[in-house]
C-alpha cells in the first residue's frame, strides 16, 4: 500500500540514555531529562532526531539514508553517517555515539533503525517514478486519520488512565490474573499491547517477566517511562516503545502479549484489531495472550420506563407552536434519532425475559478481518408474557492461565465497570407470549472512526387463536452507531446493586466515580453535529 508523502504523522520513539557527536563532544545530551530518539520524516527523507524531552527544539537530526549503526558495546552503539562515495570507497564524515540504559533498548533501537532504513530505499524507487510515498500501516490503511488523532489524544490524558485506573473491578481483575499465573510470566519475554501508563506491564514485570516490551502509541508513552523509571526494580526490565502496535518493530518475540483492548460492547474503539495484529507480528507460536477470549452476551429486555424515555425526549418536536414556529417537520427524525442510539448504563438483570445467549471471540485464533464484520443469529425463548423493547448486551473476557482462569465480566448484577452494559431499543416493540420464541439477527459492520454501524433485527411469531395458519410475524429492525451511544448512568437509576456498592467501598475509600471510558472518549471523538444528545440540551 502507498501513501503521500504528507504522511508526517508516522514516527516511532524511543528514551535513551545519552547521545554525543564524536567530533564536538560538547554537543553531548546527557541523562539530566531523559533523551528521546524520534524516527520519522524530515522533508520526505527519514532520519532519527535525539533531543532532550524537555528542550525538543534543540535537536542532532540523522539522516537515515545515509547512516550506518554498529555496536560498540551491549549498551553503546555507533552511527556514523554523511557518506560519500568516490570509486569503491565510502567515506564517512560524522560519527554520533549513543549510549542506552539497558540491552533490550538498544536492540529494539538497532531494529527500529534497520526497519526505518528499508522504509528509505522504498521511498527512494518511488521518488525516481515521481511519487515520493512510504508503505501505509495497517492501522491508517482502515481508520480515518482525524479519528485516531482524537482517540490518542484522549488516551494521551493522566486523567482517562487515571478513570480506567480507578475502575477497580477492571484493574483488580487483570493484576489478580496476572500475579496468580506467575507461572506463565516468569523468565518470559512479555508485549503489553497498548500500554498506556504501563500499569500491566509494571504487573508482568512483578510477577517475573524477564523483560516486558510496553507497547503504547499516545504521549501516554512519556508518562509510563516516567512511572517505569520511578519504579526501578521493575523498571529495568520494561523498555517502553512509542508507536502504534501496526508499526513498531521489537528485537525479539514475546512468549506472553497482555492487553486491556475492550471497548463498549467489547470491539468498541475497534482495539481488538489491533490486539490480533500483536499476536500475529510477535508472538511466538502457540504464546499465550492475556486476555485469552471474548464472549459478548445477548438477551432480549422489557423496559418500559427506559422506552417511554427515549420516546419521550422526541416530544419536543411535535410542537406545533416554538415561538411561532412548527417544529413537527423534524419530529420524524429526532425520533429516529433516539433510537439510533445504543443505550449505556447499568441495567437490572430483571428486565431480561430470556436466558442470553453469547458470540465467542477467541482471540488467539480470530483473523484480523473477522473483526471488520460481526454476524450473530438470536434465537431465543421468552420466560413471560411482556413487550420487548429490544437487546441488552455486555461482555466477559477470560484469562486463561495455566495456574488459575479468570473472568472479567461486565454482567448486569456484577459489581458495576466503566464498561457499564449496553441496550439497543427497538421503536417499535414486540409482544411476546411465555414459552414463544424470539429470533433475530445482530450485524455489526466496523466503520473508520474505530467503531462499529448495528443493524438489528427481532422478530416473534404468534400462534392460536385468531393468528390463521402461518401464525403473525411480528418484526422490529433498528439501525444504530456504537460510536454516539446515550450514556444514562448519571440519570437516577431505577436499580442499585447492594453488592455492587459495597465491593465499590470496599475497593475504594475515597469517594472515586468511574466514568465509561467511552462517554469520556466520545466527547472528545462526535463530530458536535453528530451529537444528538448535546444539540438538544
Ligand atoms: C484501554 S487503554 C489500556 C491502557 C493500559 N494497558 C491499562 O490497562 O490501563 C488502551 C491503550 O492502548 C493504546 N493503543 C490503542 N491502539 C493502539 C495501537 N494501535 N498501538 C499502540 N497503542 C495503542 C491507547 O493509546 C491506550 O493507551
Amino acid at each position: 500500500m502507498e501513501v503521500a508523502v504528507g504522511q508526517k504523522h508516522k514516527q516511532l520513539e524511543f528514551a535513551v540514555a545519552s547521545v554525543s557527536e564524536l567530533a564536538s563532544p560538547s554537543s553531548k545530551i546527557s541523562t539530566s531529562s531523559t533523551v528521546v530518539a524520534c524516527f520519522g520524516f524530515d522533508s520526505g527523507v527519514a532520519e532519527v532526531r535525539f533531543y532532550r524531552e524537555s528542550n525538543p527544539d534543540e535537536a542532532l537530526h540523522v539522516a537515515l539514508p545515509t547512516s550506518r549503526l554498529f555496536k560498540l558495546s551491549p549498551v553503546e552503539s555507533v552511527c556514523i553517517s554523511e557518506g560519500s562515495e568516490t570509486g569503491k570507497q565510502q567515506s564517512y564524515s560524522r560519527a554520533i555515539t549513543i549510549q542506552f540504559r539497558k540491552d533490550e533498548e538498544s536492540r529494539a533501537f538497532h531494529c527500529a533503525f534497520e526497519q526505518w532504513k528499508k522504509e528509505v530505499v522504498i521511498q527512494g524507487s518511488c521518488f525516481q517514478n515521481g511519487t515520493l510515498s512510504a508503505s501505509k500501516s495497517k492501522f491508517d490503511d482502515k481508520i480515518e486519520l482525524s479519528s485516531a488523532k482524537m482517540y490518542f489524544h484522549y488516551y494521551g490524558q493522566l486523567l482517562h488512565q487515571q478513570n480506567m485506573l480507578q475502575d477497580y473491578v477492571r484493574t483488580g481483575t487483570y493484576y489478580a490474573a496476572v500475579i496468580e499465573n506467575r507461572t506463565d510470566f516468569v523468565g518470559r519475554v512479555v508485549v503489553d499491547v497498548g500500554a498506556g501508563s504501563g500499569i500491566l506491564s509494571l504487573f508482568a514485570a512483578q510477577a517475573g517477566a524477564k523483560h516486558v516490551y510496553a507497547v503504547e502509541a499516545s504521549e501516554m508513552a512519556e508518562y509510563a517511562r516516567k512511572l517505569i523509571a520511578g519504579n526501578p526494580f521493575l523498571g529495568e526490565r520494561i523498555t517502553v516503545v512509542k508507536g502504534k502496535i501496526e508499526e513498531v518493530e521489537l528485537p525479539e518475540k514475546a512468549d506472553i502479549l497482555i492487553s486491556e483492548p475492550m471497548g463498549t460492547l467489547l470491539v468498541n474503539e475497534r482495539m481488538l484489531e489491533t490486539y490480533v495484529i500483536a499476536r500475529d507480528r510477535f508472538l511466538v507460536p502457540n504464546g499465550k495472550m492475556f486476555p485469552t477470549n471474548g464472549r459478548i452476551h445477548m438477551a432480549p429486555f422489557s423496559d418500559e420506563y427506559l422506552f417511554v424515555e427515549i420516546a419521550n425526549k422526541a416530544l419536543f418536536w411535535q410542537q406545533q407552536d416554538y415561538y411561532g414556529v412548527d417544529l413537527t417537520p423534524l419530529y420524524g427524525s429526532a425520533f429516529q434519532g433516539y433510537f439510533s442510539q445504543p443505550v449505556v448504563d447499568a441495567f437490572d438483570p430483571r428486565v431480561l425475559v430470556a436466558p442470553a445467549i453469547s458470540h465467542v471471540i477467541d482471540f488467539t485464533s480470530i483473523k484480523e478481518e473477522d473483526l471488520y464484520e460481526i454476524d450473530v443469529a438470536l434465537k431465543f425463548t421468552a420466560s413471560v408474557g411482556v413487550r420487548i423493547h429490544g437487546l441488552a448486551c455486555w461482555f466477559d473476557v477470560l484469562f486463561d492461565g495455566s495456574t488459575v482462569q479468570r473472568w472479567l465480566t461486565t454482567a448486569p448484577g456484577a459489581p458495576t465497570t466503566h464498561w457499564y452494559q449496553l441496550r439497543c431499543i427497538l421503536s417499535q416493540p414486540l409482544y411476546v407470549m411465555p414459552g414463544q420464541e424470539i429470533t433475530g439477527q445482530l450485524h455489526m459492520i466496523a466503520h473508520n472512526a474505530q467503531s462499529y454501524t448495528i443493524h438489528l433485527t427481532m422478530s416473534t411469531k404468534m400462534w392460536g387463536p385468531g393468528a390463521g395458519q402461518g401464525g403473525i410475524l411480528q418484526t422490529s429492525s433498528c439501525k444504530l452507531d456504537l460510536k454516539e451511544p446515550y450514556y444514562r448512568m448519571s440519570q437516577p437509576q431505577p436499580y442499585s446493586n447492594a453488592q455492587d456498592q459495597l465491593t465499590q467501598n470496599l475497593l475504594n475509600t475515597q469517594e472515586i466515580q468511574i466514568q465509561s471510558r467511552d462517554e469520556e472518549l466520545s466527547e472528545w471523538m462526535q463530530e458536535p453535529s453528530l451529537n444528538f444528545d448535546a444539540e438538544l440540551h
